[in-house]
This record gives structure tokens, sequence and C-alpha cells, in this order.
């Protein structure tokens, strides 16, 4: 791995609740380097977006982190005040969730919210926002014309990219993305992924990425971490996660891959 840009440090997250609290997150502790593609796997309810929320502080009540340290160049971002939070979020660490389209305003034609984040975050002109919304629509391959059209004008593929355009237009040095492609079709899905990698390349930001689909995992991350219920069990360079799972709990996630007949194994497609 690269240097660290991130270091995640016993992470404990926990969601009180009236019967008492219950952690979901529990002395996680993990490293994503400069420019490194690092995936999060694990089933349904592990903790992963949990921990996904807590490194940008959105986790809203009943979460509550517990213990720990998120450390961005250094920085722990837990012990930062609000007012200086908003400076990291979307400039330093851009965010694409699994709801993102519905991040976008469905009453703003989407050059005015290109506007809204650039002139927020860089106090950004008009004319330079739209120059940026150009450049950032050409990257993710959508005519530049359909800046003055409204979310509701658009695919869910293409809303997806809209998003990714919009959190890479401040250029942040790490993208979290939760399931950022789930909700499209496998198609659209493999484009639009394969369109960040492209973009991770030339840009060199770093990427947190949470999926179920550990065969897409591993065709695009470098290492990947494993967890089950709350627990990280297995972190390691994506060919030993894959090839030589330390933990049995791995094994099974890699068993419960499907192969088609005459379709590369997953130990192959990564090999
Ligand atoms: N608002 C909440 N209140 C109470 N418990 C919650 C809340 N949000 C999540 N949890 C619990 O915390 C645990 C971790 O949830 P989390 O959403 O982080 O898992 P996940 O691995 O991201 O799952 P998925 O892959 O289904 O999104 C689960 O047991 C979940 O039920």
């Amino acid at each position: 791995m690269s240097e660290a840009l991130l270091q995640i440090r016993d992470l404990s997250v926990d969601y009180l609740l009236d019967r008492g609290a219950f952690r979901a997150v529990k002395n996680v502790s993990f490293d994503i380097g400069r420019g490194e593609l690092f995936g999060l796997a694990g089933e349904s309810g592990c903790g992963k977006s949990t921990i996904a929320y807590a490194i940008t502080r959105l986790a809203k009540a009943p979460a509550w982190v517990a213990g720990g340290e998120i450390l961005l160049d250094g920085q722990d971002l837990l012990k930062l005040p609000e007012s200086r939070l908003q400076e990291v979020r979307w400039r330093r660490i851009g965010m694409v969730f699994q709801s993102a389209m519905n991040s976008l305003n469905p009453l703003m034609r989407v050059e005015a919210q290109f506007h809204d984040v650039l002139r927020r975050h860089t106090g950004s002109s008009r004319e330079k926002s739209r120059a940026r919304a150009e450049e950032m629509f050409k990257l993710v391959g959508i005519p530049a014309s359909r800046l003055t059209d409204y979310p509701h004008q658009f695919s869910g593929g293409m809303r997806q990219r809209i998003v990714i355009a919009i959190c890479l237009a401040l250029k942040p040095e790490l993208i979290i993305m939760d399931e950022p492609t789930t909700a499209l079709d496998v198609v659209v899905q493999r484009e639009i992924l394969e369109q960040v990698i492209d973009l991770q390349r030339g840009y060199g930001f770093s990427v947190l990425f949470i999926t179920h689909d550990l065969h897409l995992m591993a065709q695009l991350c470098h290492r990947i971490g494993v967890m089950l219920k709350g627990e990280l069990v297995e972190v390691g360079d994506v060919r030993q996660v894959s090839r030589a799972p330390a933990h049995d709990y791995t094994r099974k996630l890699w068993g419960a891959i499907p192969q088609l007949p005459g379709h590369p194994a997953v130990k192959d497609a990564i090999a």
C-alpha cells in the first residue's frame, strides 16, 4: 500500500436503541492509501455503511461513535468541529451513495446544481462553474448540451453519472462509494464503474468501495477488507484475500459466488 491517506483506528459505532446500545461496528482498524481502491465486503447488516457514514460524520442519531479515530492525513475527523467538517465533506472526501440519485434536487437544472456545489466550496463564478460542469460532463460521457436539463429528464444511470461528475468536480482526495450502482442494471453498472476506474487513474484519488458484489470488488480493488457482524475479520491484497483467505467466512463468501459454465472463475479473473 502507498502512504496512508485515511487511517481508521479501533472504530466502534453503536446504535442507541430503547432496549440498549447495539454495537454495529466493533474496534475496526484499516488504512486506505493514496490512490488506492479499497473494497469493504460482507453480508448485509455487517456494518459497512455505518463505517461509511462515520467517516464523513454523517451518521445521525441513534448512531453514536463510541470510540476510535478516523485520521485523514493525520487529522482526526472525529475531533473536528462541525464548522471545519464542511471543508472536508465533498472538498476532500466525496460521497456517492446508493441513493445518490436522491442527492440531486429535482427542481433545479443540473447546471445550477454544479454551480451551487462549486460556489459553496470554492467560491466559483457562474462562468467558471459552467466550464467545469462541461468538462466533467464530457468526462462521464454526457453531452454538455444536456446541462440545462432537470434530473428527471435523465435515466437512472445518467443521474448516477451526474452525481459522480459533481463529486469529482471538487477533486476530492477520497471518494466513498457505498453500493453506488446497485439500483442500476448490470451493463450500466459496469460501464459506470469502468469509467470511475479510468477517472481514478487520471486523477489519482483514493476510493472506499462498498458492495455486495465480491466478484466486481475483486476486479476493481487493490485491497479488500472483509466484515462479519461488525468486525473486520480480514484485510489484505485482493490476490491474497481471494487465493489464500485467512478467515473461514471469507472462504464462504468466495464460495457463494456462482460460477457460470464457460465463464472464468473469480480466481482466474483476477489472476
Ligand atoms: N438507524 C439505525 N438504527 C438502528 N440500527 C441500525 C440503524 N442503521 C443500521 N442499523 C443496524 O446496524 C447494523 C449495520 O448496518 P449497516 O447498514 O451499516 O450494514 P451494511 O453492512 O452496510 O448493510 P447493507 O449491505 O445491507 O447496506 C445492522 O444490524 C443494522 O440493522
